[in-house]
């Protein structure tokens, strides 16, 4: 049989398009340049958010503006939709997405440690694809983990103080991370699981549950093994949540973001470092992140045919 060529361009929609939405328009310039793709993005006040446009990229609504294409309209002619927006916005959006029978690109990783959301967003028909994001490696995790070599597993990440301020948090914690100076050296702001690390710092510790994911050790899966009696994807996950020990620590020298995973078991000692460049729109963003975005983009078209 001749393979397939689609003459008709890939409609992709992006949910969100600060930093890393801008950045992966971008990226995806050799596709949108050759008419391969056709690329939307939705914001939520398109209006205040004209100024910072990407060439050849619409934009549409998920609020109240007019005179633009609105987020129900655009989703019915979309072949594949990228969230780039937030936790939030990944649960408010997610599951109509995938009900609609629509794959899905998350970013905002961190939407997973909602166990009902997981398993709307993993149910279909629709399919999730799950970026690696900021961080990676998850070839080597995840076959260690498959066989059950893993016994625990690690993050430590560490980004400017001013990047973690939050508005739950009191005074006095806000004043001491503006204050916080290279010489001081690192200050760990929090030490817990994924779950309540993503609750308190959802635009910093989408990794963490990216590597619960990775993690979460699905013997035999893709090729058929297991059967009835596999456990769902979504219930490994909530397993694995519970085994990832996440650090969140401020350094006023960490010009780069940093993260560093150790993973140790029957299967050996995995030690991973990442020091991404700054996205070139927000440096409190890895840059790495859009990266790992456009490839999964990539790799989901790709699978469409
Ligand atoms: N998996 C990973 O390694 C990483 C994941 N992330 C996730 O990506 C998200 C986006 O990151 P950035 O682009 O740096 O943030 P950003 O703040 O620059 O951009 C987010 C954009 O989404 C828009 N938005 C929010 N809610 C929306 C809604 N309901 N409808 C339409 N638009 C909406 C905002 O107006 C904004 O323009 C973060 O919040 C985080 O959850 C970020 C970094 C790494
Ligand atoms: O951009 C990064 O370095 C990682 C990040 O914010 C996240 O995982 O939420």
């Amino acid at each position: 049989m001749s393979p397939t060529v689609r003459s008709s361009p890939a409609r992709v929609l992006l949910l969100g398009f600060g930093a890393i939405g801008r950045h992966v328009a971008t990226l995806l310039a050799p596709e949108r340049d050759a008419g391969r793709l056709q690329l939307r993005a939705a914001e939520r006040n398109v209006a205040t958010h004209g100024h910072r446009t990407v060439p050849g990229v619409e934009l549409v609504t998920t609020g109240q503006d007019t005179g633009c294409p609105t987020w129900p309209e655009a989703l019915a002619e979309a072949d594949l939709v990228v969230e780039c927006a937030g936790v939030d916005a990944a649960g408010e959006h997610g599951p109509e997405v995938i009900a609609a029978g629509i794959d899905l690109v998350l970013t905002s990783v961190g939407a997973l440690a909602d166990p009902n959301l997981a398993r709307t967003l993993l149910a279909g028909p629709g399919r999730l694809w799950v970026t690696n994001g900021a961080i990676g490696g998850f070839d080597a995790l995840s076959a260690a983990a498959d066989a059950g070599g893993l016994d625990s597993v690690r993050i430590r990440t560490t980004k400017l103080p001013t990047s973690l301020v939050r508005p739950w948090m009191a005074p006095a914690e806000v004043e001491r991370l503006h204050e916080l100076r290279p010489e001081d050296g690192p200050w760990s702001v929090f030490a817990g699981g994924p779950t309540e690390a993503i609750e308190q710092f959802p635009a910093n510790v989408n990794v963490a549950v990216g590597l619960a994911w990775a993690t979460r050790g699905r013997p035999g899966a893709d090729v058929g093994v297991g059967g009835a009696d596999l456990p769902e994807d979504a219930d490994l996950l909530r397993r694995s949540l519970e085994r990832v020990q996440v650090e969140l620590v401020a350094d006023a020298a960490a010009v780069r973001s940093r993260h560093e995973i150790l993973a140790t078991g029957p299967a050996g000692r995995i030690e991973l470092g990442f020091e991404s460049a700054p996205s070139p729109e927000n440096p409190k963003t890895s840059g790495m992140t859009a990266l790992s975005v456009t490839r999964t983009i990539r790799e989901a078209l790709a699978r469409r045919g």
